[in-house]
């Protein structure tokens, strides 16, 4: 049984219907991603998933007994405050420290239990609200514009952790990003949103299809193309936090 079905969901505000029609499922183990202009309704979609929404028409099944785990696109603590890492994930109800060291590892941040929160840089925090989303152990991770506020290379770090967290715990991950070219590796299968679901597929067919260039086709994304290939050279040469890698994954270069 999927984990989670969206069966004909339509979302209104008032008289403004954001959401039309739209049906989507979301399968043990799989990343899903959801790409959609600004306003295109991803964040509300997200948020009927979690019950915070309710809709106009048609309705969200989740699986009887899901564990979700939620990682929002910002959250603000007050910087004057001071808290460290572990006791903002113990927030509200005390978790044990093993559990909080072993969702700081998941999220690949091991050694950030006894830091200051306000001290955090971004892709710290992210990794941080990332471990707090996996305390529960979930078997779907809903991810909302997580990469937020992170530089490409920052970004993609944290699609990778995304990746290791879904192969280390088999949890499915459902996320809403502005950046295909930045998930494409990472993401089973892609939605493209524009208040009804414009196109789906792989990512590469995504990328291709016309709806999905009608609407990013202005942009920088539309202008670029994708090829695969294998290789195992460092990239010192190239903007990309110093890694190397050994491991197959895509590349966009610009079609022009
Ligand atoms: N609580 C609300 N009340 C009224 N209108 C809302 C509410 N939440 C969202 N909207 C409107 O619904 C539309 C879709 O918003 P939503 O946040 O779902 O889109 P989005 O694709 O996530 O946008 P973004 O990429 O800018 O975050 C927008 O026009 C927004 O102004």
């Amino acid at each position: 049984m999927s984990l989670v079905c969206v069966d004909d969901l339509s979302i209104s505000y008032g008289s403004k219907t954001v959401l039309s029609h739209v049906s989507l499922s979301v399968e043990l183990g799989e990343i899903v991603t959801i790409v959609g202009p600004n306003g295109s309704g991803k964040t509300s979609l997200l948020r009927s998933i979690i019950g915070a929404v309710n809709p106009a028409r048609g309705r969200v099944t989740r699986r009887s007994d899901l564990r979700l785990g939620y990682v929002p696109q910002r959250l603000h603590i007050d910087p004057t405050l001071p808290m460290t890492v572990a006791r903002f994930l113990a927030l509200p109800d005390g978790v044990a420290r093993t559990n909080i060291d072993g969702a700081l590892a998941q999220a690949g941040v091991p050694n950030l239990s006894d830091a200051q929160m306000s001290r955090l840089s971004g892709g710290q925090f992210q990794r941080v609200l990332l471990a707090r989303a996996l305390i529960g152990k979930p078997q779907l991770l809903l991810l909302d514009e997580a990469t937020q506020g992170l530089d490409q290379p920052g970004s993609a770090a944290f699609y990778r952790q995304i990746e290791t967290v879904r192969r280390e715990s088999g949890c499915a991950v459902l996320m809403i990003s502005h950046e295909l070219h930045v998930v494409m590796s990472a993401s089973d299968r892609v939605i493209c949103l524009n208040g009804h679901v414009c196109c789906e597929g792989t990512p590469e067919v995504v990328a291709s299809a016309p709806e999905y260039r009608a609407l990013f086709g202005s942009g920088t994304m539309g202008a670029l193309a994708l090829y695969r290939h294998d290789h195992d050279h460092g990239h010192d040469d190239e903007h990309c936090a110093g890694h190397g890698h050994d491991h197959p994954h895509d590349h966009m270069e610009t079609a022009e």
